[in-house]
Parts: C-alpha cells; sequence; structure tokens
C-alpha cells in the first residue's frame, strides 16, 4: 500500500527541491490571500515545473469561483484540486467535472462525530484530508499548526482514503502514524521557522522523523 506525504505551503524553489529530494509525493501551493503562503497562479506554475514526474502538484483553494480556478488551473496545471472551504457535494462534483482532476476535499476534526459529516461527499471527492479546527479568532482555515486527537482515526472505517494533517511536526509525527496509521500525511508550519517560511532543514528533519517511525533507516 502506497504512502502519501504532501508538504503544503511551498514558495521558493530551494524548499520545493527540498520536498521532493525528501520523497514528497504531493507538493501543495496556497491560492489565499489572507495566508501567509499566498503564491499567485504563475508563481506555482513555475515552482511546480521542478516536480514535475516526482511530486503530484496540489492546488489548495478556498470556496473559489470558476474564473480564479480557471486562472490556477491554466497558469499552473495541477494535478490535484484541494478544495479546503465549505465546498458542498454539488461544487465539489461541478469542480470534477471542469476540470477533469481529483479533488481532495478537507474537513476539519475535533470529535468523531465530525467523520459523520462527510457522507454526502464520500463517492463525489477522491480524497478527504482532515485537518484541526482552526482557533478561535485564526483566519486561515488551514495551516494552523494545531492538532486535534488523532486516536479518532482509528475507527475511521479503513476504505475512506484520506490525509491526517494538523499541526504535525518531526517530533510528533511518530505518534501520530502509530495511533492513527494513516494512509497519507500533510504538513505545512511544522517545517517552516516562521509563518510562511519553509525550513529546507526542518523538512529534512521531518523526513527523517517518518522514515524513522515507519521502521525504515534515518539514513
Ligand atoms: O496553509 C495555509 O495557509 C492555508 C490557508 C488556507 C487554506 C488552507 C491552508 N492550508 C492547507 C493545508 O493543506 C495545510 O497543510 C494544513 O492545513 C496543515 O497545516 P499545518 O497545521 O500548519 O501543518
Amino acid at each position: 500500500m502506497t504512502f502519501d506525504i504532501k508538504i503544503c505551503g511551498l514558495k521558493t524553489p530551494e524548499t520545493l527541491d527540498a520536498a521532493v529530494a525528501g520523497g514528497a509525493s504531493h507538493v501543495g501551493f496556497i491560492f489565499f490571500a489572507k495566508s501567509p503562503r499566498n503564491v499567485a497562479p504563475e508563481q506555482a506554475g513555475a515552482l511546480r515545473l521542478a516536480a514535475r514526474g516526482k511530486a503530484q502538484a496540489v492546488a489548495v483553494t478556498v470556496d473559489a469561483d470558476d474564473a480564479f480556478l480557471d486562472a490556477i488551473v491554466q497558469a499552473m496545471a495541477p494535478d490535484m484540486l484541494q478544495l479546503h472551504g465549505k465546498e458542498s457535494p454539488e461544487r465539489v462534483a461541478e469542480v470534477k467535472a471542469r476540470y477533469g482532476l481529483p479533488v481532495m476535499k478537507a474537513f476539519s476534526v475535533s470529535a468523531a462525530a465530525d467523520f459523520d459529516r462527510i457522507a454526502p461527499w464520500r463517492g463525489v471527492a477522491d480524497r478527504f484530508l482532515f485537518d484541526a479546527k482552526p482557533p478561535r479568532g485564526s483566519e486561515l482555515p488551514g495551516g494552523n499548526g494545531v492538532s486535534f486527537d488523532w486516536r479518532l482515526l482509528a475507527g475511521l472505517d479503513p476504505s475512506i482514503d484520506y490525509m491526517l494533517s494538523g499541526g504535525l511536526n518531526a517530533a510528533n509525527i511518530g505518534d501520530a502514524l502509530r495511533l492513527a496509521n494513516p494512509p497519507g500525511i500533510d504538513i505545512s508550519s511544522g517545517v517552516e521557522s516562521a509563518p510562511g517560511v519553509k525550513d529546507t532543514a526542518l523538512i529534512e528533519d521531518f523526513f527523517k522523523s517518518v522514515r524513522i517511525a515507519r521502521g525504515r533507516s534515518a539514513a
């Protein structure tokens, strides 16, 4: 079974290279003006070239309209769209049909009952991303560096394909993998030295911790 690792919120060639070299299966680009990780579609288009054939480029949007999605898809040709807002199942289906791309739908989680909410999106979204609920007052629906109780994932229907997200870092990824055994993981602020500033050494440390946790050599 494959195990996916997404490094999200990349903005520079150096950190994108570190993500790909470390073994990222997915690299994420944020299109949300209030985020310190926000990039222009053309910037993401230039960056993602280095990942072509090595990692899937994911465009992360929040309740984006067709005009904005058109601009993103045209400028960067993403491999996947991550919808991180309040997109309905109908909107997810519309986006999938319009672009012919797989869609990962994000949900925030704080209790087991939150997984019941995904039912209408099953069979519509290709994958889910389970993130923590944003802290009170945050303007960001994601990228807040906060975790939820990973034990909640242990009882999830194993046919649900998802990435575990929210507050992961090199120090806690071992516990997260042990408790949740997810098919994929996603990280952003845990590999940053400041909000929106990715750090190549932290990216390398994260991959090293993942390898150790998965029982592989740290070298
Ligand atoms: O990261 C952002 O700034 C962001 C802004 C708006 C919507 C989504 C955003 N991030 C989505 C992601 O996939 C993040 O990697 C995910 O929320 C985990 O972030 P973190 O807790 O910082 O690892």
